[in-house]
């Protein structure tokens, strides 16, 4: 486990600086992934220059496209994708012991409770050697925000809100054909209901923090990535590792920032 270190790094970003240091207190293979060198006993007195996970959070009604634009954001920019309900799902496939509750939730389109999400997604970054997430569908409350705060002792640098009318996510969701539990028009009427009375607090808080990035999630998946790729250019760490598009340049007044 990760456990807290008492002194902060000027070289560690506020936003994510915890998780970076607990990591390398571990040992853990994340932390080693972030240590930008051996520490020799010379070095010991400097400060730790581990560098910091970057951490985007995907938010958006049911349906409005956030595992699609994922999926182009990994290709284009090579962030890891760690989708919380994929996360999920994988727990009742797995038939584990939250398996059979998580199910039920789904079904219902409820909200799993925090502590088993964020554990969850937790384990992913533990044992990832990426430095660069995405955690696509969460927090889904400000509860959810908290716990993950308080247990993985980071901040998100980034937050996407895929912006999409409802008529537009019932319609994309019924047409999904996945196979999923809940992409049926019962659950999805629930859905919607908790996402605009549990999760649109927590596109307002990160709105009110200057880091959230609202998109308008209507058009082709094409042309709604246009509206991303400025977003993640805008960071230096993404300027080099891009390898798509290297030469897509787009105007930042397609993407509206409340920063
Ligand atoms: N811009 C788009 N135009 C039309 N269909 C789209 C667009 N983007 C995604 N889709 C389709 O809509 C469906 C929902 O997309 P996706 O799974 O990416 O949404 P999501 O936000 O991850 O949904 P959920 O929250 O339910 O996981 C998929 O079938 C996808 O192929
Ligand atoms: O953080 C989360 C993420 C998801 N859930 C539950 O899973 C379904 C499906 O999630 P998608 O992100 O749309 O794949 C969601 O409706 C919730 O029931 C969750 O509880 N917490
Ligand atoms: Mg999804």
């Amino acid at each position: 486990m990760w456990r807290r270190v008492a002194s902060l790094s000027p070289m560690i970003s506020s936003s994510s600086r915890s998780l970076a240091l607990n990591q390398a207190a571990s040992g853990l293979k994340l932390g080693e992934s972030f240590a930008t060198h051996m520490i020799n006993p010379e070095e010991r007195a400097s400060p730790p220059k581990e560098k910091a996970p970057f951490i985007t959070f995907v938010l958006g009604g049911p349906g409005s496209g956030k595992g699609t634009q994922c999926e182009k954001i990994v290709e284009t920019f090579g962030l890891q994708h760690l989708s919380a309900g994929d996360l999920l799902r994988r727990e009742i496939a797995m038939n584990t012991k939250n398996g059979a509750t998580i199910l039920n939730l789904i079904k219902d389109g409820k909200i799993v409770p925090s502590e088993v999400t964020v554990k969850l997604i937790q384990k992913e970054l533990e044992s990832s050697d990426s430095s660069k997430f995405l955690i696509d569908g969460f927090p889904r409350t400000e509860e959810n925000r908290v716990a993950f705060e308080r247990i993985i002792r980071a901040d998100p640098d980034v937050v996407l809100f895929f912006d999409c009318p409802e008529e537009e996510m019932v319609t994309r969701v019924l047409n999904r054909n996945q196979g999923r539990i809940d992409d049926n028009i019962t659950t999805m009427k629930k859905r919607l209901k908790i996402f605009n009375a549990l999760n649109r607090p927590v596109i307002d808080y990160y709105k009110n923090k200057g880091k959230l990035y609202t998109i308008n999630a209507v058009g082709t998946v094409d042309d709604i990535f246009q509206h991303v790729l400025p977003i993640f250019n805008s960071f230096e760490q993404f300027k080099e590792s891009r390898h798509v598009n290297p030469k897509s340049t787009i105007s930042s007044s397609l993407v509206e920032s409340s920063s």
